[in-house]
């Protein structure tokens, strides 16, 4: 499993966050009336000291204090104007921003579900669950208020400095020295803090994936006692957490204090020139008063404006974590050119050379698979475990695509129909039977969400599921808890059988259907599925004797070959291999345990156990 990709993204900032445009397009109407907004907010409080100026220089200096009450309105006018126009800002922008992260975050969602299964192998949920939460809302956030005010902040920063100009040259030399180093120290760290905030967004996703796992596998944990161990494990990764965000703390912390201390030494700078200007009459003190506010004005721009970069670090290691999942590509898609399967689908599956080597690995694991499964027919897949039957089922409905050779369904290449068509014509019931935190009903139509209530409990009936779905307090509307694990592993597995065969398939494809089955609903369960058996064409990968029955002939995978193929009396005449893989499967059922009335099956030998007995 990979944690994280190993790509680093070694783009500016700038080129990073410039992808962030075509989500923005949309709203760049309120994002230019926020900017305009605020802007004209910082402006109407920037001219606030050239109304001070004209109060001491004018009714104060020459005692007029008739003039004052118009000047004095004028202040608190510039002030509810700019209280005003904030208000505005944030009243605009926050509808369509949230608007821009709820399409990020669908997009995100749509490709999840679009990456082909080899995909979903390699990266840790985790990782993902923290992009689609944590990093949207940090991209988010930068939207709504950083966006703006880096803008907006630089704008007030060349306004307030060349206000300062035309006050006193002298003023803004002093403004402009002391603002410089706070630009050093930003650019300096720019690179250096996006690295670390990367190594944080990265650690969040490892920890959700620590949380996800225990959560799901908490009564493994509960049974094995390995809770605290699991503990110490997780106390490790947040520690690590702490000392990276600490690592990010730390460099704020100098950019805040170099924030703070700069236009200090502004201040004091000022004062002191201007004094010494006004003791010799080159400078008014409504002058210096003006500028001395003006100063402290750009107070909160300059202070932020290293605050904002490491905002837009944050917000560009964000959307490269984000990036990396949207990058990633879909290589099991749709044909350009789709062709339709003949009308009515038959259900003639054929393997035709199929190989197959998972992604990253060096051995092939199917070396030129030939088998083919006639319409109605029920072949069984046999072979000693790890040997890559699921991998072979999965590779026709195209969770996996074939690295050679093909899988033919009615004579199309699988590759060559709509992705709809080929899932609408082959479905599939996995061994290990994943249920959603949704009601029953919901679970059996996931395939077929138009069927009708009685659609989907002929289904039901056919997966000998009817019954306790029935006893269930609300029948079909009872919801199963998350992962269906309020039901037993016997009812899910039939839910699950429920649900393929819910589409009246051409193909059906089952992964060890009677797995999680008890001796007597497994002969319920059998006696139903003989019936849909015989109407579509199956390919069933059996681990017991009794999965074998249902077969019309049985194929052994072998060494990534079929190594034989006919009836299960045939093979048992002419095959050894068959012969031995049968005696290992035949003791699972006489060693079912019986534990006070209730029937459990024991392991699956193991796939060593498998390869001695085959050597003997
Ligand atoms: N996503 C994957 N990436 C790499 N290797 C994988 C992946 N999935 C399975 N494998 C490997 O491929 C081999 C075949 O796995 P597969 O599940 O197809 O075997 P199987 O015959 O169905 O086994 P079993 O009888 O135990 O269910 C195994 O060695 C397994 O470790």
């Amino acid at each position: 499993m990979v944690t994280r990709p190993a790509r680093r993204d070694r783009r500016s900032t700038l080129a990073v966050l410039r992808r962030l445009g075509p989500y923005l397009r949309p709203v760049r109407g309120a994002v230019a009336l926020a900017v305009g907004a605020a802007l004209a907010a910082t402006l109407a409080g920037l001219s606030v000291p050239l109304v001070l100026r004209g109060v001491l220089d004018g009714p104060v200096a020459h005692g007029d204090l008739g003039a004052l009450p118009p000047l004095l309105l004028a202040v608190l006018g510039l002030g509810v104007l700019e209280a005003g126009l904030f208000w505005v800002r944030r009243r605009v922008l926050s509808g369509p921003i949230t608007g821009v992260e709820r399409r990020m975050r669908a997009d995100l969602y749509h490709h999840l579900q679009r990456l082909p299964a080899a995909f979903h192998d390699r990266w840790q949920s985790g990782q993902l669950l923290s992009r689609a939460v944590g990093d949207l809302a940090t991209i988010r956030r930068f939207m709504n208020f950083s966006v703006v005010f880096l803008l907006v902040n630089t704008l007030v920063v060349v306004t307030g400095t060349l206000l300062l100009l035309w006050l006193s040259p002298v003023l803004a030399a002093v403004q402009v020295a002391t603002t410089l180093p706070m630009i050093a120290l930003v650019a300096r760290y720019e690179r250096r803090y996006r690295e670390v905030a990367r190594q944080c967004q990265d650690q969040v996703g490892d920890l959700a994936t620590a949380v996800e796992e225990s959560v799901l596998g908490v009564r493994v944990l509960k049974a094995f006692g390995r809770g605290p161990h699991l503990a110490r494990r997780f106390a490790a990764q947040a520690r690590e957490l702490r000392r990276r965000e600490l690592r990010r703390v730390r460099m704020l912390a100098v950019q805040w204090t170099v924030g703070i201390v700069l236009p200090e030494l502004a201040l004091a700078g000022q004062l002191a020139v201007g004094g010494h200007a006004i003791a010799h009459g080159a400078m008014t003190v409504g002058t210096l008063v003006a500028a001395i506010t003006t100063t402290s004005y750009l107070r909160w721009p300059i202070d932020s404006l290293g605050w904002m970069l490491a905002e837009a670090n944050n917000a560009a290691a964000a959307c490269e974590r984000v990036w990396e999942v949207l990058d990633a590509p879909v290589s099991v898609a749709d044909p350009e050119r789709p062709r339709a399967l003949p009308a009515p689908a038959r259900g003639r599956l054929r393997f035709e050379g199929v190989r197959f080597a998972h992604p990253g690995s060096h051995r092939e694991l199917l070396r030129g698979v030939d088998l083919e499964v006639r319409p109605g027919e029920t072949v069984a897949l046999v072979g000693a475990t790890g040997c890559g039957k699921t991998t072979l089922t999965a590779l026709v409905p195209r969770l996996y695509d074939v690295t050679g050779g093909r899988v033919l369904v009615d004579g199309v290449d699988v590759r060559d129909l709509r992705l709809a068509d080929l899932r609408r014509a082959v479905a599939v019931a996995f061994e290990d039977p994943v249920l959603f935190s949704a009601s029953v009903r919901e679970n059996v139509r996931l395939g077929m969400p138009d069927a009708t209530d009685e659609e989907v409990r002929a289904a039901l009936r056919v997966a000998c599921a009817e019954e306790f779905v029935d006893a269930l307090p609300w029948g079909l509307s009872t919801r199963v808890g998350e992962q269906g694990l309020t039901l037993s592993g016997g009812q899910r597995q039939r839910l699950a059988l429920a649900r393929a065969v819910l589409g009246r398939p051409a193909v059906l494809v089952l992964d060890d259907p009677l797995s999680a089955l008890d001796v007597h609903t497994e002969a319920e369960v059998e006696a139903a599925l003989r019936r849909v058996l015989r109407d579509v064409t199956a390919l069933v990968v059996a681990h017991r004797p009794s999965t074998v029955r249902l077969a019309d002939r049985v194929a052994l995978l072998s060494d990534g070959r079929i190594a034989a193929v006919g009836t299960h009396e045939e093979l048992s005449a002419t095959c050894r291999e068959y012969r031995t893989l049968m005696s290992t499967m035949d003791t699972e059922v006489p060693g079912t345990l019986v534990v006070g009335g209730d029937v459990r099956r024991e392991e699956r030998p193991t796939r060593d156990q498998v390869r001695e007995a085959v050597a003997r």
